[in-house]
C-alpha cells in the first residue's frame, strides 16, 4: 500500500517513521510519501489561499496548487483504484468498516485542508478522476486535516494483512464484527488485587462459558449506556 500526504505542514507525517506504521513501512507493507503543497506554487510568497468568493470570514485554499500536485503525484489518468481522502468537519463519519474497506486499497492519497477549507472544484475534479472520500472523525473542528489523516492512517494500516502480530486481537475490538458491533468489555490483567480493587471473580473462574457470558453482558451494558445509537443498528447483537 502506498500512502501519500498533501499538506502545507508535511512534517506532521515524520511521526509515521517511528510509530507502528513505521514498522509496516520498514517491512515493505506500506510506503509513505509526504508532500508540501507549497512546492506547487509559483509566486514569491508561495501562496496557497485566497479570500472566499461571495464574501465571508477566513480564507479558502486555491485550486491551482492542488491540481498541479495531483498531476505530479497521482497523474492525469482516471483510476478508481486510487482513493483520495479529504478529512473535513463536513465529511461522512469515518467508521471501522470504512477503515476495513480502505485496508485493501493499493493507493491512498490524503489531502489535508487548512483555513476554512479547500476550493470545492478540487473535490469535484478529484471525484471525476479517482475514488474520493470526504470523511469526518467527529463533530468538532481541527485546524487542518493532518491530525485526522494520521488517525485514519493508523485505523487503516493496522488492518492491513500481515501488519498486526496477532490478528485474533482485531476480532475482539470495539466495533469489530467479532463484537457484534458492540463496545469492548472491560479488560483486566494481573495483579488480581490492586489498591483494593479486584479482578471480577468470574474471570478467574476458568469457566469459559460464564466468562463469555459476563463479557457479552458487559458489552451490552456499556453500549446501551454510552452508545444507544449503536443498539438499534442491524450490526449490533442487541435491539
Ligand atoms: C473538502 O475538505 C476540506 O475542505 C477540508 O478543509 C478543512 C478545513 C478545516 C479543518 C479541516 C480538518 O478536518 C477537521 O477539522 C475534522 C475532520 N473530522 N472532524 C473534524 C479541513
Amino acid at each position: 500500500m502506498r500512502l501519500d500526504y498533501l499538506s502545507i505542514f508535511p512534517a506532521y507525517f515524520d511521526v509515521l517513521d517511528i510509530s507502528l506504521v513505521g514498522k509496516a513501512a520498514i517491512n515493505g507493507l506500506v510506503e509513505i510519501h509526504a508532500h508540501d503543497l507549497r512546492d506547487w506554487t509559483h509566486d514569491r510568497h508561495r501562496t496557497v489561499d485566497d479570500t472566499p468568493c461571495g464574501g465571508g470570514a477566513g480564507m479558502v485554499m486555491k485550486p491551482d496548487p492542488w491540481g498541479e500536485a495531483f498531476d505530479e503525484i497521482i497523474g492525469t489518468e482516471s483510476d478508481p483504484s486510487v482513493h483520495v481522502i479529504f478529512p473535513a468537519p463536513s465529511g461522512t463519519p469515518f467508521t471501522q468498516s470504512a477503515a476495513a474497506e480502505l485496508s485493501s486499497a493499493q493507493r491512498i492519497v490524503f489531502c489535508c485542508g487548512r483555513y476554512e477549507g479547500i476550493d470545492h472544484r478540487v473535490i469535484d475534479y478529484a471525484r471525476s478522476m479517482w475514488t474520493v472520500h470526504e470523511v469526518s472523525l467527529g463533530d468538532y473542528v481541527l485546524n487542518g486535516g493532518e491530525v485526522a489523516a494520521l488517525a485514519i492512517t493508523e485505523a487503516v494500516v493496522r488492518l492491513v494483512p500481515g501488519f498486526m502480530g496477532n490478528p485474533e486481537s482485531l476480532a475482539e475490538e470495539s466495533f469489530s464484527a467479532g463484537q457484534d458491533g458492540l463496545l469492548e468489555y472491560p479488560l483486566f490483567t494481573r495483579p488480581v488485587s490492586w489498591r483494593g480493587l479486584d479482578v471480577p471473580e468470574v474471570l478467574m473462574s476458568g469457566h469459559h462459558g460464564r466468562i463469555a457470558s459476563w463479557r457479552r453482558d458487559e458489552s451490552v451494558r456499556l453500549t446501551r449506556e454510552r452508545r444507544p445509537d449503536l443498539t438499534d443498528s442491524d450490526s449490533s447483537g442487541i435491539h
